[in-house]
């Protein structure tokens, strides 16, 4: 680029950070001094503000004062918020006020405007000149979206037509340009390749400077109810969510805040990756949160649910026990669209017969019984929901309960539990008795006098007729005890016996397709109910079974609803069943939904395809109200690992490699177990001679993982770190991985542990293999002391390099 040109930009720069740092200290003394003055207003307020009750009008008058200042303060606080931001985000600018600059000649107008866009904009002292535009304005999307030339971009107004003159990115680190870009197409590749090239991080990095026009499309959307992304892996899926998060909170930045916005993420180690994007983009994060924990929190306390993460362990280990087939058949069935079909019809058919109750009981004896709760149930208007007729028993039950509770105080066990009552209790009756007569003072001296006197209680009180009131308000607390506990699981939906109604579907198949109107079954269904039943025997449930439980229970019970959230976003989508998106749907009534996931790492029982003809999720909120994105760049690999990788999926062909270059994946086969491992320690400590930093040794499953973390850690590697399912805090360095767990992460190197036949032999397999192999981004290395994986062997041989 021409000398006077970076110059021009140099002093530009200059000029702007002085404007910056005098705007910081301009801001700094009124920030400083913002919470104690916050506090000080209170403080004052309450005391200025005096009640004045004397009549009806002095009352008013009083009430319109306080409201007026109470307003006048709420405002002032509003201004402290806004200075605070300011100040934080002129902060944020100083060491990298922009990255990219256009130059526009609006259509009518006879000059052209420059430009410069950063991470919030920056407005000149006369508080009309952007020294800086936020990437996030409407004029900013032409950055993303346009070449040089004619070029439009659209506002809440109207579009605005015009020509781009010049679109120049920079590289600015601690107040000096290190680069400088003019680019003709969308954003170049130059900056992408240094982006790319830089090591890998144990928290994500946000990509506004580099924002591609498919992936600023996702971001911007905001007309449909469902966006779905289909993205090949390392496409930037999870980064395009993460900036349209911060898009939207943007953009709505008057109606929704940061805690209307949840992300479902694969496990709890990729929230901490991800945390810091957002607050770095100078935004709150959303909530965040795993599917397993919702379901969790929503299933009985009683039961116990096997979670995703022990299901794929299963899957993946235990092909020769008894009843594998079965258990694999059933996680098909249960998380298909066909068994939430017959959910569906058995909710009718529960409306007519078939619901099961649990009894109330007390004192081992029968309250109201399960019986007598059918009875009641199958006797309400058959044309109510069934919902309506649970919500009218539940009504009665509590009437019930009331009644029975005033009837049980003349009980004999009550008289019983009354003998044995300690002092305290009766304290506190004798307290209740003399509040009843306003003498509380005596209560103390009557503590005393019963512990003294414990055995012999004098029944002549006085006038008042203690003991016989004593005693009525003993027994009221007495019984009050048993039933405050049965009225709350009344109101908890307890009388429902949720777990035999759910069993009941599993009893044999002719009963099964009566009670949901001829559901088809898999050919292993005797041997599926058996297992199903096994559990729930147990308390138990399989990872599978537990939101169709969770269906039937809202069936009954009615669906639970957070209508706060607006937007749900879910990563890793494809591993979600249908039936966990109509749970969603349900469960946030409000929300748009943004789904992004790779039906090429589909790697658990219940994944389902985003898009295509087969797709539930379009189903969800319909076609005209679904919008779907594809992402056919992979940005996170290089060339070679990208072209390795995609040849091991079918129609992996059209997944683009973005180009960086980097050596061969390499092949190592061993003869045996040790010299494997010995040759992955040698290779490690090559690679961080290198000066990479984070490697990851993928294996398939947990179990593997424990193996080969004690047979490294005993070949003398003691900075090696296992990765589990219960690791929250995902930190760069050396570790040892499940695959299902490295979803969504990313390393320097990756070293595939043991890539044998027998390890990835099985085509449910293939798609594991693939998955770990993408989570390098410029080296990759697999070994075997067996045979290679057919899915290697299938590869061509220029795709890779074989160690010698
Ligand atoms: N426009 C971009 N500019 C710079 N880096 C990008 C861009 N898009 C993606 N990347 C980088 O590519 C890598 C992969 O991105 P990301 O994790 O968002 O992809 P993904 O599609 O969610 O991947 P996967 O499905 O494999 O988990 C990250 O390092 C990310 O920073």
């Amino acid at each position: 680029m021409e000398m006077n040109i970076w110059q021009q930009e140099e002093e530009r720069l200059e000029l702007v950070r002085n404007k910056l740092q005098v705007r910081i200290s301009e801001l700094e003394p009124e920030v400083a001094g913002l919470h104690d003055q916050a506090t000080d207003i209170r403080k004052r307020f309450w005391e200025e503000v005096t009640m004045n009750t004397g009549s009806n009008e002095d009352f008013e008058e009083s009430f319109y004062t306080i409201n007026q200042q109470s307003a006048v303060l709420a405002e002032r606080e509003r201004g402290h918020q806004r200075l605070m931001q300011q100040w934080k985000n002129v902060k944020r600018l100083l060491p990298s006020p922009y990255f990219g600059r256009i130059d526009f000649q609006e259509k009518g107008l006879s000059f052209s405007e420059k430009i410069y866009i950063g991470v919030s904009s920056f407005v000149d002292q006369d508080g009309l000149s952007f020294l800086i535009y936020d990437w996030r304005t409407p004029i900013a999307s032409l950055y993303y979206d346009a070449s040089p030339g004619v070029a439009s971009y659209v506002t809440p107004s109207g579009t605005i037509d015009g020509t781009m003159e010049l679109k120049r990115q920079f590289q600015i680190q601690n107040g000096t340009i290190n680069n400088m870009f003019d680019a003709n197409e969308t954003i170049g590749d130059d900056l992408l390749q240094h982006v790319l090239g830089s090591g890998a991080d144990s928290q994500m990095k946000s990509i506004v400077a580099t924002i591609q026009k498919e992936q600023n499309a996702i971001i911007r959307n905001d007309t449909s109810r469902m966006l779905i992304v289909q993205g090949a892996a390392g496409s930037g899926k999870t980064s395009a969510a993460l900036q349209r998060v911060a898009y939207l909170l943007y953009k709505h930045r008057q109606t929704i805040k940061a805690d209307q916005i949840v992300l479902f993420s694969p496990n709890p180690m990729f929230a901490s990756y991800i945390s810091t994007v957002l607050p770095e983009l100078g935004e709150e994060n959303m909530q965040q949160t795993t599917f397993q924990e919702y379901l969790d929190y929503w299933l009985d306390s009683t039961l116990q649910s096997e979670d995703v993460f022990d299901q794929i362990e299963y899957v993946l280990t235990k092909h020769n026990t008894p009843g594998y087939e079965a258990r694999l058949q059933g996680m098909e069935y249960k998380t298909s669209e066909s068994f939430l079909q017959a959910l569906q019809n058995y909710g009718l058919w529960l409306g007519r017969e078939g619901m099961q109750f649990s009894g109330i009981r007390i004192q081992k004896r029968d309250l109201i019984t399960a019986e007598q709760m059918k009875e009641r149930f199958y006797g309400y208007d058959h044309t109510l929901p069934l919902i309506n007729r649970v919500a009218l028993l539940q009504e009665w039950l509590l009437n019930e309960l009331s009644s029975l509770e005033r009837a049980e105080r003349e009980a004999s066990w009550v008289q019983e539990e009354l003998n044995y009552l300690d002092t305290e209790q009766y304290v506190e009756a004798f307290g209740m008795l003399h509040k009843e007569k306003e003498i509380f003072d005596v209560a103390e001296r009557y503590a005393a006098i019963l512990r003294d006197n414990k055995s012999k209680r004098r029944g002549d009180e006085g006038d008042f007729d203690f003991t016989q009131r004593e005693e009525e308000l003993l027994r009221q607390k007495i019984v009050k005890a048993y039933f405050k506990p049965l009225k709350k699981s009344v109101k908890n939906f307890s009388f429902v016996n949720l777990q035999a109604i759910y069993g009941q579907l599993f009893v044999g198949e002719a009963a099964y397709k009566v009670r949901t109107n001829g559901a088809p079954v898999p050919t292993l269904w005797s041997e599926i109910c058996r297992e199903t039943q096994e559990m729930l025997d147990q308390n138990k449930l399989f990872h599978e079974d537990v939101t169709p439980y969770l269906y039937v229970k809202e069936l009954i019970e009615g669906v639970r609803t957070n209508s706060e959230i607006r937007y749900v976003f879910v990563d890793e989508g494809q591993d979600y069943s249908s039936f966990q998106y109509e749970y969603l749907k349900k469960l946030f009534p409000r929300a748009r939904m943004t789904v992004l996931g790779d039906f090429g790492q589909a790697i658990f029982m219940q994944s389902t395809s985003l898009v295509g003809d087969h797709s539930p999720l379009v189903r969800l909120f319909g076609e005209t109200d679904t919008s779907m994105f594809c992402l056919l760049r992979s940005y996170r690999s290089t060339r070679e690992i990208v072209e390795f990788t995609k040849a091991m999926l079918p129609g992996g062909e059209e997944i683009m490699p973005f180009d960086r270059k980097g050596p061969k994946p390499l092949l190592t086969k061993l003869d045996s177990r040790d010299n494997r491992d010995a040759q992955i320690l040698a290779d490690i400590a090559a690679l961080r001679d290198k000066g990479l930093e984070s490697i990851a040794i993928i294996t398939k499953t947990a179990a593997e993982s424990r193996e080969a973390y004690h047979l490294l850690q005993s070949q003398g590697n003691e900075t090696l770190q296992l990765i589990t399912k219960e690791t929250i805090h995902f930190e760069k360095g050396l570790m040892v991985i499940p695959v299902y767990l490295a979803k969504g992460v990313e390393f320097d190197a990756v070293l595939v542990y043991e890539a044998s036949s027998q390890i990835y032999g099985k085509e449910n397999e293939r798609k594991l293999l693939y998955t770990a192999c993408t989570r390098a981004m410029h080296e990759l290395y697999l070994y075997t002391f067996e045979d290679w994986s057919p899915f290697i062997q299938a590869l061509p041989a220029d795709l890779y390099e074989i160690s010698s």
